[in-house]
């Protein structure tokens, strides 16, 4: 079950985004140290949508992500997430509501090599209070759904670069939340297994998903359904 948050924009209705920046500055540093990574941003992710993040390295792409899923605060502006406005939460507030509506990916699958692949996949699903068999049940079914159901019981060393995202995909979508963040999820992968993860993260977004995915990989953008493009800070391309 969702968690219940007060902090709400009244809006989210059907056509609403599931995601959406208005105004959004993040400056990193003061004085000779300061650099504006967000200078500006509005921008809407929808829904059943896979959207490619690109721009030059420093743009501003994981800066981004870091900000919508609430993992850093931003300086200015405001960002709705599913009705919920994340910039005017307590800390409290924000945790309780990314762990129900946020999942991430990243280059470095970031699974936890003492834990097999099925409790990797189950963890996020029990810290959010579900009861182990089901967090099992759900976990396999994710497992199947991303192809890696033979290596439940392995430890994340024993797989391949490739298996081991597509152990993190499925963790990702287990819980099913309505917005994924993936950050260069084949940025460590070779071309095959690239292949292998933008077709899964296509399905993810058609079964109804807002998939946003930051990369360089000219194979995600070809796949995508939408494109926003950042340049110094600001969208170029896409924006709302
Ligand atoms: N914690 C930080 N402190 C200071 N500057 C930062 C910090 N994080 C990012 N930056 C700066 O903000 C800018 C945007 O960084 P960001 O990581 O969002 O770029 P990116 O588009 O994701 O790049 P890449 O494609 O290389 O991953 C960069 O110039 C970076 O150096």
């Amino acid at each position: 079950m969702r968690t219940a948050v007060s902090t709400t924009s009244g809006a989210g209705g059907p056509d609403e985004p599931v995601l959406r920046l208005e105004g959004v500055h993040k400056v990193y540093g003061t004085d000779e140290t300061r650099h504006v990574a967000l200078d500006g941003v509005t921008v809407d992710f929808h829904a059943a949508r896979l959207t490619a993040l690109v721009g030059h390295s420093g743009s501003g792409k994981s800066t981004l992500l870091n900000v919508s899923g609430g993992l850093e605060q931003v300086t200015s502006g405001t960002i709705i997430l599913a009705g919920h406005v994340l910039t005017a939460m307590g800390p409290a507030e924000l945790t309780r509501t990314r762990a129900s509506l946020v999942s991430y990916v990243f280059q470095e699958y970031n699974l936890i090599r003492t834990m097999t692949v099925l409790e990797n996949v189950c963890l996020p699903l029990e810290l959010s209070g579900m009861a182990r068999a089901e967090a099992r049940r759900r976990a396999a079914t994710a497992l199947e759904r991303t192809g890696v159901p033979r290596h439940t019981r392995k430890f994340p060393d024993q797989l391949s670069g490739g298996e081991q995202q597509r152990v993190a995909i499925a963790r990702a979508i287990a819980d099913q939340r309505p917005l994924v963040l993936a950050d260069e999820p084949t940025g460590a992968l070779d071309s095959a297994n690239g292949e292998r993860v933008v077709e899964l993260l296509r399905e993810v977004a058609a079964g109804g998903v807002a998939c946003v995915v930051a990369t360089h990989n000219p194979e995600v953008t070809a796949a995508a359904d939408h494109i926003v493009r950042i340049q110094d800070g600001r969208v170029v391309e896409g924006g709302a």
